[in-house]
């Protein structure tokens, strides 16, 4: 069977394309999705649903591809890179914070060339995807979107949250009650989708309100092994279930496996970098250098705390309210067991840039993914080393008397000197799960440009990548609002095509 839409990956941006394509009852789509489906509340698993721990991210955790990744030279161990592998992505195993771009951040891809992108242009679909539970609806809210958004009000946050505001306020932050107000800046509650603790993935939001159209077929357990062409025209995908392998046929094919798999089924599809597509034997369909380039991400520091033995933790708390965080350790060992708190320092504009390719033509098999933290330019340590010392700085706030016992790390022989702080940055920094920019959009003089203002893969047809390996560059937030912005967006683009 022919479909109009064939949707390849089921994330945040493939649920929200396919909930948006299907509207119109004259088109088919058709979804794949290489993880499972839970197509009703009822069924949804309680590691998806419930966010406030990170079970669902841990490695090996049964909705997470588990990738690895590089880090730097210091790093004497690969860094866990979770993605979800499950329909709703990796919304269905994130955390939950829905923090747009700042308008700085859209207005930098209009002059990178992309001038369909700027913050004005996005604004309507920033709005448009959400439903926001304290503000309503207003020049920069909507009330009436997908996803909604809530703030924990004040009265609500716990103590380490509380000692973390009154000590930046102190450090002379302003209070930011909005953090999506587009002049937001200072401290302040972070906008979640998770109210009442629930993680509202696009699966649960954007698919589960189309869900009961005939003309939406959603197929899980299906893994895309690659696009398939008739010349330069896209014409379907090879696909496999259930150990078989079948052929799919669609008008547009659309490539939402994240920015991860995005890259790697173009070049196991043969759309990448001569020389990769070469070196594996695959046959070039179009030699496309930029795909799987300029891997962008936040590099993320934690301040691990010890806390005195009276203070009390709960691994069932909100872990994120404001900007502090409170941590227990599904990775290492019993979930329940609560170890401290922790500073997350994320550095959200770095200069440092990786890249992906991959290491075999198995597409069970995952690329190379280098994530070259602090390697590019030195603000990038400059900087980070500041918001560390900023953090250890903020424990001598009188609020953190009664609750930290000691800062785990960095040692003091760590905070010793630029160079031993730098050392100690190199060995632990990690990633902040914000990979995007490997298929990145650009105008026609940037060589390494992948796909032009509408997500079309330049020089081919019927052939877009639509999810977080788009963006030109990486904004300065957490990505899953502004990868489903930009299928929202995209969404109302290609119907009006
Ligand atoms: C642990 C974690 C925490 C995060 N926390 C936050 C947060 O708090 N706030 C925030 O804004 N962002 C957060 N993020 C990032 C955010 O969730 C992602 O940027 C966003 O979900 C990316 O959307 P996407 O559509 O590009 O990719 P995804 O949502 O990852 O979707 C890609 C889909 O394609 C499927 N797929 C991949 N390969 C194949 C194949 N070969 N065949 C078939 N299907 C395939 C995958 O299984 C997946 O379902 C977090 C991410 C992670 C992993």
């Amino acid at each position: 069977m022919k479909y109009d839409y064939v949707i390849l990956g089921a994330g945040s941006a493939g649920c929200t394309m396919a909930s948006r394509l299907s509207e119109d009852p004259t088109k088919s789509v058709l979804l794949l999705e290489a993880g499972p489906d839970y197509p009703d509340f009822e069924s949804y698993p309680d590691d998806l649903k419930f966010g406030y721990d990170q079970t669902a991210s841990a490695i090996d955790a049964p909705h997470n591809w588990s990738f690895q990744g590089n880090t730097t030279p210091l790093a004497t161990e690969p860094m866990p890179v979770p993605r979800g592998r499950v329909v709703g992505g990796s919304s269905a195993i994130n955390g939950q914070v829905l923090l747009r771009g700042v308008p700085e951040d859209y207005d930098a891809w209009a002059a990178l060339g992309n001038d369909q992108w700027g913050f004005t242009s996005v604004l309507p679909y920033l709005r448009k995807l959400e439903s926001d539970m304290d503000f309503g609806a207003d020049d920069f809210h909507n009330s009436e979107g997908f996803i909604p958004v809530r703030r924990f009000a004040k009265e609500t946050w716990l103590p380490a949250q509380q000692a973390f505001y009154n000590a930046a306020r102190t450090a002379g932050f302003p209070d930011d009650p909005d953090m999506n107000h587009p002049e937001s800046g200072g401290v302040g509650p972070i906008p979640m989708n998770n109210p009442n603790g629930v993680r509202m993935s696009t699966s649960l939001t954007f698919l589960g309100a189309a869900r009961h159209r005939l003309n939406l077929t959603v197929k899980a357990n299906v893994i895309v092994h690659r696009v398939l062409f008739d010349g330069n025209r896209a014409i379907g995908a090879q696909v496999e279930s259930g150990g078989e392998t079948f052929t799919v046929e669609g008008e547009d094919i659309i490539l939402c496996s994240g920015a991860i798999a995005s890259p790697q089924i173009l070049m196991l599809s043969g759309v990448g970098p001569r020389e990769t597509l070469d070196k594996f034997g695959i046959p070039i369909v179009q030699d496309t250098p930029g795909v799987g380039q300029n891997l962008r991400d936040h590099p993320n520091i934690r301040v691990p705390i010890e806390v005195k033995e009276d203070f009390p933790l709960n691994p069932q708390d909100p872990r994120t309210q404001v900007m502090a965080s409170s941590f227990s350790s599904p990775i290492s060992g019993d979930p329940l067991e609560a170890e401290g708190i922790r500073f997350t320092c994320i550095l959200e504009l770095a200069y440092g840039k990786g890249h992906l390719t991959i290491t075999s033509t198995d597409p069970n098999v995952q690329p190379e993914l280098n994530y070259n933290y602090f390697a590019d330019d030195p603000r990038d340590l400059a900087r980070m080393r500041e918001a560390v010392r900023l953090c250890v700085g903020f424990v001598d706030h009188p609020d953190y008397a009664n609750i930290v016992k000691e800062i785990i790390e960095p040692t003091q022989g760590d905070l010793e000197s630029d160079d031993a702080l730098d050392n100690w940055l190199m060995r632990t920094v990690s990633t902040s799960q914000h990979i995007s920019g490997t298929c990145k959009m650009g105008p026609d003089n940037d060589p390494m440009a992948v796909v032009d203002q509408q997500c079309r893969i330049k020089g081919l047809e019927n052939l877009r990548v639509i999810d977080a390996s788009v963006m030109p560059d990486c904004i300065r937030a957490n990505t899953n609002c502004t990868t489903i912005m930009i299928a929202e967006r995209m969404a109302d683009i290609i119907k009006g095509a």
